[in-house]
């Protein structure tokens, strides 16, 4: 039997580049089925965001049954709104050998470290604050006073860093979606993995001629 998929943490400020980075590395070739985490939020949706793709979009009361019927794997109130990982969607993905991606913040990673230990997680900074607000800035989807917020929220999020086992800093993306691939290449190496993958390899090796 393969082994089960791996999970993995992105969390970084706002507008560090996370979600670009795991949609970027989505579409390159992989030898392993990744998937990134489709969360469930209580802010509106962006223009162009689609429910179901880029987010489940709820009402707080939705949310709040939700949370009472124990859905979430992990939740966060992050700049005035919830958002929430579903446990079934997870389990299931990581059932079938797929490597997960959740984009959350450090309360979430901190909840999901305490059910799942071996979950890698990354820690995404920007190059500089100026960069992080230049970023924000272009993308063009927040008004003012919501980068604002975010800016004002970064140094919050950046004071988690040494929580994460990795840390990429996302100056030149291509540089730092090559150091994501090398931290997901490192993961799907490991003894634990490999042996399960390769059961019959090592029985063959092992095995009195
Ligand atoms: N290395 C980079 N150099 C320049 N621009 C970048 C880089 N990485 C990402 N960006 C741009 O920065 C903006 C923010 O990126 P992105 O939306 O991926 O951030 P995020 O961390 O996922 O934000 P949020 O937490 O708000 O979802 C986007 O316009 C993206 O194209
Ligand atoms: N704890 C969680 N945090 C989440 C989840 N989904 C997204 N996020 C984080 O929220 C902020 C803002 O996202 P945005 O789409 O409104 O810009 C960002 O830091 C995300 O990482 C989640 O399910 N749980």
């Amino acid at each position: 039997m393969a082994a089960p998929g791996n999970l993995f943490i992105l969390s970084a400020p706002s507008g560090a580049g996370k979600s670009s980075l795991i949609s970027a590395l989505l579409k390159q070739p992989s030898e392993r089925a990744m998937q990134v985490s489709v969360s469930h939020t209580t802010r509106d949706p962006r223009p162009g965001e689609i429910n179901g793709q880029h987010y489940h979009f709820v009402t707080v009361e939705k949310f709040k049954q939700q949370i009472e019927q124990k859905e979430f794997y992990e939740y966060a109130e992050v700049f005035g709104n919830y958002y929430g990982t579903s446990e079934t969607a997870i389990d299931a993905q990581l059932a079938q050998g797929i490597d997960v991606f959740l984009d959350i913040d450090w309360q979430g990673a901190q909840q999901v470290r305490m059910k799942k230990p071996d979950v890698t997680t990354i820690f995404i900074s920007p190059p500089s604050k100026q960069e992080l607000e230049n970023r924000l800035t272009s993308r063009g989807q927040d008004s003012e006073q919501v980068i604002k917020e975010r800016m004002a929220q970064a140094k919050a999020e950046c004071s988690h860093y040494q929580e994460f086992d990795y840390i990429i800093v996302n100056d030149d993306f291509d540089q730092a979606l090559a150091d994501l691939t090398t931290i997901v290449n490192n993961q799907r190496l490991k003894r634990s993995q490999q042996v399960q993958n390769h059961q019959l390899l090592f029985k063959e090796l092992l095995a009195n001629d």
